[in-house]
């Protein structure tokens, strides 16, 4: 058995952690606040203990986009189906891949946190342009396969893999004609769900059509969640030399384990099943990136959930980088 972990792509441990306070991508108040919470739980000291030098990154700081919903431009673009806020955040979704994109390029693991997960698409993005062969582990009970004629909601925070893969172009708000630059589309074949249990019917159907490696809630019953990871790296990285890219919805967890956020689905991974994904990740040593999003104090009932949905934040990362394997 392993006892230290090799990070391919990271020889000397540097990581940046890009905080993005944004919430405009739904429309609950308070998710802004995960990435100071992360923060104030020890995000930055847990990985140092763990052998990484730890910079910080915000690209959102001084911008006002920060800020909760209701506080920004109320706006809905209904060119084509809706989309909800698209300037502020279109805005904020180019300032933050521009940080994941410059950190990339420095050879630094880009950590993002949120932050709703419309930022996806900025890390999606960010890191692709750095980093052209990556490919993608989305962990969440949702598929954030969007775009605007087929989202129930208008929340763009269901949008990002849509966007990152260039889906249905013509119909995007024109505010976010900044990914035009991205050089790099996510392939249908390079990205994995795993927790899979709430898709819209469009999404079903694109998921289908695309040919998406998906493993829902009922492939983790059936195969066990160690079998699921092998079998999406397999799908997603044949050769085992790509750097993975895992972006991670609190709520692909069950709300037992992290019940403060926006979207909470019955059925999820248990907390042990969540940690074992990035575990399994950081022991091929293939660790790419990492975002953590989707973290609402706000919606808690209780100090305990407010602490146990942080905390599980903070889990996902130090399993990540390393913690897990003594
Ligand atoms: N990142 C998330 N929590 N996304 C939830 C999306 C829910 C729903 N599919 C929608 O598009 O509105
Ligand atoms: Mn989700
Ligand atoms: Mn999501």
């Amino acid at each position: 058995m392993k006892t230290q972990i090799d990070y391919k792509f990271y020889p000397t441990k540097e990581v940046t952690i890009i905080s993005a306070p944004f919430s405009a991508g739904q429309g609950k108040g308070g998710v802004e606040k995960g990435p100071g919470l992360l923060l104030k739980h020890g995000l930055r000291e847990d990985l140092e203990a763990l052998g990484w030098s730890v910079s910080i990154k915000e690209p959102l700081k001084g911008t006002g986009l920060d800020v909760p919903p209701s506080e920004l431009e109320e706006e809905f673009d209904r060119s084509h189906g809706i989309a909800k806020r698209p300037t502020v955040v279109a805005q904020a979704t180019e300032r933050v891949y521009r940080a994941v994109k410059e950190v990339s390029h420095q050879k630094r693991l880009p950590l993002t946190i949120g932050g709703d997960h419309s930022i996806g698409v900025s890390t999606l993005a960010g890191f692709l342009d750095a980093n052209p062969d990556a490919c993608v582990l989305w962990i969440d009970a949702h598929a954030d396969i969007n775009t605007p004629e087929t989202s129930p909601s208008g929340n763009i925070h269901g949008f990002p893999v849509a966007l990152a893969m260039g889906l249905s172009r013509e119909v995007w708000p024109k505010q976010f004609s900044w990914l035009d630059e991205a050089k790099n589309k996510l392939a249908a074949d390079r990205i994995a769900y795993i927790g899979l249990r709430d898709l819209d019917p469009c999404e079903k159907k694109r998921v289908r059509e695309l040919g998406i490696a998906a493993y829902s809630m009922y492939h983790v019953d059936k195969y066990g969640i160690a079998k699921v990871v092998e079998m999406a790296l397999a799908r997603i990285n044949p050769t085992g030399k790509s750097p993975v890219h895992i972006s991670y919805d609190v709520d692909a967890l069950d709300p037992l384990f992290t019940p403060a956020t926006g979207t909470p689905v019955r059925g999820g991974l248990t907390f042990r099943e969540g940690m074992y994904i990035v575990e399994a990740v950081a022991e091929t040593g293939n660790l790419g990136a990492l975002d953590i999003v989707e973290c609402n104090p706000d919606l808690a009932s209780t100090d305990v959930h407010e602490i146990d949905t942080i905390t599980a934040g903070c889990a996902i990362a130090k399993s990540a980088f390393g913690e897990t394997l003594v």
